[in-house]
């Protein structure tokens, strides 16, 4: 019989970290059953629904110990969404050591596997003589560019959207300073040093697991593996295993709506629908919501749209049910008027089944990784609109270097006008540029498809990986 291997894996809070991390957690086991894995999970106040609801999905044969939550007024209010997340696995770091500890004490722990936001916990590998693995719920360009950004930090002195050239990355599309991610907006805050921190510890990791694959990114990933050299020739692991996205959708508490939608779409012609949702937790001002109404009334086109209560409203909260109804900040008139061509879901749509109907055609999405990468799956062309955090680069990636979609928002202050909102879906969803897209997306769809079969690059590299962890004698 094969030895039971013990690995602890740390997420952090969040739906978009949770979520990945866990189904890569379950792929695991599912594809090497000896694999014993305890989930040691951080929490902030009470998760929102669709967070609670994923957890109930957790499977029997995976062992998780949730943590005592991290008290909300211990946290900097209105911070941005990605400090609170690092502050609150921060704070929970002494609990994330008393578990591995005590887990330890009963089974030596291989591996320690951490998402990228609970870096730090990383550190107590040495302690239990485990290996360490980063858990990076992105793509390569944006592991890419971490590491760069240490050497571009010691190379410039200004803030790096006001840098004249683009930066090119190896492998990557070129990027323009004011697309970096949302750290790196200004550099003496604390978020840009954390964000340092994380990419300066990459090189002290036995490896780094990346949700992206190699149909997908071969030239950054391939980058990676030749050149990603430290100074002192310490040599980065780059393990691509994606796409890692939820097999099916979880739901939230207005599961009836959530199910009926499903139903509409199932009656609408093929390629017709256009689905709107801006994340788990993104919203857009109140203007930009009239705009956007607005803008698809005008393109005539069939549409889905995820609401959220508008930004600028108190109910606002990225980690938090809002407690208004969200259609109640739409026109007047709008639901009226559209009733036969779009459908407004209040908060939370089953993005992964919507996107599996065939009557979807376009995904407006604010092109968080999940989303993108569940968008390739079902070969669904976007209209890009990036919000926060790395989706402006996201973006530069699938509008400039993929070409599987056409970027719609540019500037963060800017306001996007119905004209713009209407031409543009209308291009993706009927025009000529839109067909070329969706040829394109079919390509990454087979190629994500290959990556998955047994013999495929991500499901080989994990067995690699689970190879290694089987035959580790202890550091
Ligand atoms: O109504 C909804 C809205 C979202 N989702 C799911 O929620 C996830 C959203 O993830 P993602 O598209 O990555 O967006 P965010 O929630 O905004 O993700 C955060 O985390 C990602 C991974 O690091 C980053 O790429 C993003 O920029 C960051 O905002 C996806 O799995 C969706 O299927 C639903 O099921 N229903």
């Amino acid at each position: 019989m094969a030895k039971t291997t013990h690995i602890a894996v740390i997420p952090s809070p969040g739906f978009s970290h949770l979520v990945p991390i866990l189904e890569f957690t379950k792929r695991l086991v599912t594809n090497h059953p000896n694999f014993h894995i305890t989930c040691i999970i951080p929490s902030l106040g009470s998760p929102p629904n669709s967070s609670k609801s994923y957890l109930q999905t957790i499977p029997p044969n995976i062992n998780s110990i949730f943590l005592p939550p991290i008290n909300k007024h211990d946290l900097p209010q209105g911070a941005y969404p990605g400090v609170i997340i690092q502050l609150t696995v921060t704070l929970s770091l002494p609990s994330i050591h008393q578990a591995l500890k005590s887990l330890n004490s009963k089974a030596p722990l291989v591996a320690l596997i951490a998402d990228s936001f609970a870096f730090e916990a990383l550190d107590f590998a040495k302690e239990f003589n485990s290996l360490s693995y980063l858990y990076f719920p992105s793509s390569a360009m944006n592991l890419s560019l971490s590491l760069h950004l240490v050497k571009l930090d010691e190379e410039v002195s200004c803030e790096y959207k006001d840098l004249q050239e683009p930066i090119k990355l190896q492998g990557c599309v070129p990027i323009h300073g004011r697309d970096l991610p949302a750290p790196t907006k200004m550099r003496s805050n604390d978020a840009y040093k954390k964000f340092l921190q994380r990419a300066k510890s990459m090189y002290f990791f036995d490896g780094i697991l990346c949700n992206s694959f190699l149909e997908l990114e071969s030239g950054a990933i391939k980058a990676l593996e030749e050149k990603g050299h430290h100074e002192n020739g310490k040599k980065i692991s780059i393990f691509p295993v994606g796409p890692i996205t939820q097999k099916g959708s979880s739901a939230s508490s207005n599961d009836v709506d959530e199910f009926e939608c499903l139903k509409w779409l199932k009656n609408q012609p093929q390629n017709s629908v256009l689905y709107v949702s801006f994340g788990s937790g993104g919203t857009l001002s109140l203007r930009q919501i009239n705009e956007l109404a607005y803008g698809l009334e005008l393109s005539d086109q069939r549409f889905l749209w995820v609401l959220r209560a508008p930004s600028d409203s108190v109910s606002a909260d990225y980690f938090e049910d809002a407690n208004v109804d969200p259609l109640k900040f739409l026109p007047k008139g709008f639901l009226e008027r559209t009733k036969e061509k779009g459908l407004v879901l209040a908060s939370w749509a089953p993005q992964v089944e919507v996107l599996k109907q065939s009557s979807v055609g376009g995904f407006l999405s604010h092109c968080g990784w999940n989303s993108i990468l569940e968008s390739i799956q079902e070969g669904v062309p976007i209209v890009a609109w990036p919000l926060f955090a790395e989706q402006a680069m996201n973006a530069v990636m699938l509008s400039d270097g993929l070409e599987v979609a056409i970027r719609l928002k540019f500037e963060d202050d800017e306001i996007v006008e119905k004209e713009k909102i209407a031409k543009v879906v209308k291009c993706l969803m009927e025009g000529e540029e839109g067909k070329g897209i969706r040829e394109r997306m079919k390509v990454l769809k087979d190629g994500a498809a290959k990556a998955l079969k047994d013999d495929g690059s991500s499901i080989q590299t994990l067995s690699y990986l689970a190879n290694q962890w089987e035959n580790f004698g202890g550091i």
